[in-house]
């Protein structure tokens, strides 16, 4: 379902129990909301589970980019009082889990506890996003959609015959979303912000990750006091899609402990 939410229109899908306990979703650059098409069914069911494009991604307006780290978060803050949601569980992956920073620090009243997967405080360097959308600029982001591949996915998953639908959800994403995207990585620095947060929150890595490396992902646990660590095996930076079962069983146990199923 599109939902307007005035400044841009965003691609929103429910399942669950409508007034059950809210869980967010917010997804990395380069994937839409079927990031999380094994992590649902295998959450309880009386959840209300909402996930959304971020802009510029799936089914999601796609403004004309630069995008600033700002109106991302802007984007998730509205949709959460457009669909009159507080104290959620903010799950955000990557980019996705940057987002979830940024809310948490600006709508603690939105924010109940996080899931952060595969993601930091600052991702890269300036120069680092600046290359890669000068090379997409060049050559398309199926130029660079193997070496993608090698970062999202482990050795074995990427000999599966599932690696193709993959490597179409990223070369399907709107150049100008993911360019847009990738400037507001460039421009994010929450390391102060994020070692200020005090709400319970899960970190989680993976074994393999070539884009966050489990060490960049620890030192965001490390900086939050009381956090907790995962690290998923066999999995790069998508572990709801490699181990779509651990991810899962990681994020109930967490609800379970916190109250909030
Ligand atoms: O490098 C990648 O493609 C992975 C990634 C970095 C930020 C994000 O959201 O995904």
């Amino acid at each position: 379902m599109k939902i307007d939410l005035g400044h841009i229109s965003l691609n929103v899908r429910e399942d669950g129990n409508p007034s059950g306990q809210p869980v967010l979703f917010s997804n990395s650059l380069g994937t839409s909301l079927e990031l999380w098409d094994k992590i649902i069914p295998r959450l309880p069911s009386n959840l209300r589970l909402i996930r959304y494009d971020m802009r510029g991604h799936g089914g999601s307006d796609v403004p004309e980019p630069p995008y600033s780290m700002g109106s991302l978060i802007r984007d998730a803050e509205m949709l959460l009082d457009h669909l009159h949601v507080r104290d959620c569980v903010f799950v955000g992956l990557s980019i996705g889990g940057m987002i979830a920073q940024g809310l948490a620090t600006k709508r603690l009243d939105q924010i109940r506890a996080l899931v952060l997967s595969n993601t930091a405080p600052k991702m890269g360097t300036a120069q680092l996003w600046q290359d890669r959308m000068d090379a997409i600029r060049t050559g398309g982001l199926e130029s660079m959609a193997d070496a993608v591949m090698e970062r999202w996915f482990s050795r074995a998953f990427r000999a599966t015959p599932e690696l193709a639908e993959w490597r179409k959800m990223l070369t399907d994403t709107p150049q100008d979303g993911y360019l847009g995207a990738c400037a507001a990585i460039a421009g994010t620095d929450f390391y102060t912000q994020t070692a200020a947060l005090t709400l319970p929150t899960l970190v989680i890595a993976g074994s393999d990750d070539g884009a966050s490396p489990p060490d960049l992902v620890r030192e965001t646990h490390e900086l939050i006091k009381g956090s907790r660590f995962e690290l998923i095996r066999r999995a790069g930076h998508l572990p709801c899609v490699e181990q779509p079962e651990a991810f899962a069983d990681h994020v109930s146990q967490f609800l379970s402990d916190i109250g909030h199923i």
